[in-house]
């Protein structure tokens, strides 16, 4: 199956989906001058509802927080979306160094780490419906930089030892995802896809313009993670991020001057 090393990375991923190669691909690298500010983009609205996170997965490709997503509970409205979009889990892309990591870019850097909030359009019976319709996504990404220790980030971080190896789960009650934005909720937003296969190009993206911090140590403890399975031979997790691909003529907008 697909990955992120030299058999079965980002470059090979169009043998299998050709969507890879399609106009509306992410991620993407944002250049701010480009971006057009657009006054009738709203605020963003985040309201998420600590007692229904659930359990934190490796996947084998990231490790997520899964949420109860049965309910309206968690939810994102505002911004650049209409209706409601439910919050289903987040995860993060990291790379082997602090110099890469993200999968968006700003102007060209490269942060040594993003965070995607994934969320679903309630149009739609699930996220599995969604995922294939062109509003049905809308993924809130984050970046993370090199500073202080983030004492937000190390509850999620402490859990990392039990998931060890692809398809360890363990549960992860009463998180407060909220916790890990930024002050400033000022954003760019375009339209786009999964960043991972199947690709699909159902995601309104929208990328916060101020990370959050992390620290050295703490981006170690997301490299002890495992791409595989128990038993099998080890492999590091990390560099698991798609590279920018082609804007194809579209249009990247700022909620901010
Ligand atoms: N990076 S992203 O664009 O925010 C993103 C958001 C939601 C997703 O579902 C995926 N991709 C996905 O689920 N692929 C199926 C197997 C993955 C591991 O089980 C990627
Ligand atoms: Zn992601």
């Amino acid at each position: 199956g697909w990955g992120y090393g030299a058999a079965n990375g980002p470059d090979k991923w169009a043998a299998d989906y050709p969507v890879a190669n399609g106009p509306r691909q992410s991620p993407i690298n944002i250049v701010s001058r480009d971006a057009q500010y657009d006054s009738s983009l709203k605020p963003l609205k985040l309201c998420y509802d600590p007692s229904n996170s659930n359990s934190i997965l490796n996947n084998g490709h990231s490790f997520q927080v899964d949420f109860l997503d049965d309910v309206d509970s968690s939810t994102l409205t505002g911004g650049p979306i209409s209706g409601t979009y439910r919050l289903k889990q987040f995860h993060f892309h990291w790379g082997a160094s602090d110099e890469r990591g993200s999968e968006h870019t700003v102007n060209g850097v490269k942060f040594p780490c993003e965070l995607h909030l994934v969320h679903w359009n309630t149009r739609y019976p699930s996220f599995g419906e969604a995922a294939s319709e062109p509003d049905g996504l809308a993924v809130v990404g984050v970046f993370l930089k090199i500073g202080a220790a983030n004492p937000r980030l190390q509850k999620v971080l402490d859990a990392l030892e039990d998931i060890k190896t692809k398809g360890t789960q363990r549960t992860f009650p009463d998180f407060d995802a909220k916790t890990l934005l930024p002050g400033s909720l000022n954003y760019w937003t375009y339209d786009g896809s999964l960043t991972t296969p199947p690709l699909l190009e159902s995601v309104t993206w929208i990328v916060l313009k101020e990370p959050i911090s992390v620290s050295p140590v703490q981006m170690a403890r997301f490299r002890s993670l495992l791409f595989n399975a128990a038993g099998e031979f080890p492999c590091c997790m990390m560099d698991n991020y798609r590279p920018p691909q082609p804007l194809k003529g579209r249009q990247v907008r700022a909620s901010f001057k």
